[in-house]
């Protein structure tokens, strides 16, 4: 049988997803892949993956996808886990460093300081340990299970999600199952079914896993929004039109 590769973030907001597809009997050409965001997308674009629950800022990247996944990883109000971290108030920080684990929230980032809050600051990438330079005026974007401990550090916290939803009264998609080829419906079918196992199981995942700095069942309930529907899909299409502009007239990086 013929494999289907499939990627997935290892944060503790996928746990939920991955509840039933790591249990199920029912997909046996599945193979799980898991790693932060902007590995699993590196190998969805150099195709050693199949499909991938991927920042969707990669998308432009894919010669071709297909989203035929009715979950993903959203928000319509604070996510709790993409912020930007400061020592002082927005106005007044003159640098921020990008999460190298990050593909979409980055770019996020760049959009709303652009034209939300039309700041100018510069951009830097950053590379492992960069929380512990979190200084002064500069700032940076955290993702991720390591946001809920820096939310207990940083004096000022910028929550993306929220702010993407005052600037647009859009939701925010940060991540979907995307595949870079087509995959047959029946397999998509069998997936989203082991994908809303884990639903009906929060309780099991909230206990299994370690949270000390956040309550995890709020995390899943309140923050993230797992449902892609058609308001969502539209928050997309809105994001990609943002970094395309981006593009043109990129930011001070
Ligand atoms: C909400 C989150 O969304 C994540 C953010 C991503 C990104 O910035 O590229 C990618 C995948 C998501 O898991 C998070 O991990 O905190």
């Amino acid at each position: 049988m013929k494999k289907i590769r499939v990627g997935a973030v290892s944060y503790l907001n996928t746990k939920p997803l991955l509840y039933g597809i790591e249990r199920s009997h029912n997909l046996p050409e599945l193979e799980l892949i898991t790693g932060y965001p902007a590995k699993i997308a590196q190998q969805l674009i150099d195709d050693e993956l199949d499909m991938g629950l991927v920042p969707v800022a990669i998308i432009p990247k894919l010669s071709q996808y297909f989203i035929k996944s009715k979950f993903c990883i959203g928000a319509v109000g604070e996510v709790a886990t993409v912020c930007i971290f400061s020592e002082v108030p927005l106005e007044e920080v003159t640098e921020v460093m990008l999460d190298y684990q990050s593909r979409t929230s980055v770019k996020l980032a760049q959009v709303l300081l652009k034209k939300y809050w039309k700041l100018t600051p510069a951009f830097v990438p950053a590379t492992e340990d960069f929380q512990t330079k979190i200084k002064g005026t500069t700032a940076a974007v955290v993702i991720g299970d390591r946001a809920f401990e820096q939310a207990k550090q940083s004096k000022y916290v910028y929550d993306l999600a929220d702010a993407w939803v005052a600037y647009t009264g859009l939701p925010f998609v940060f991540a979907a199952w995307i595949s870079n080829k087509p995959l047959p419906d029946e397999f998509w079918q069998r997936f989203d079914a082991a994908n809303a196992q884990g639903f009906k199981h929060l309780n099991e995942i909230v206990a299994a896993n370690d949270s000390p700095f956040y309550d995890l069942k709020t995390y899943y309930t309140e923050n993230i929004n797992y449902l892609l529907d058609d308001f969502k899909r539209k928050g997309l299409e809105r994001f990609l039109v943002e970094i395309e502009e981006l593009e043109k007239s990129p930011a001070n990086l």
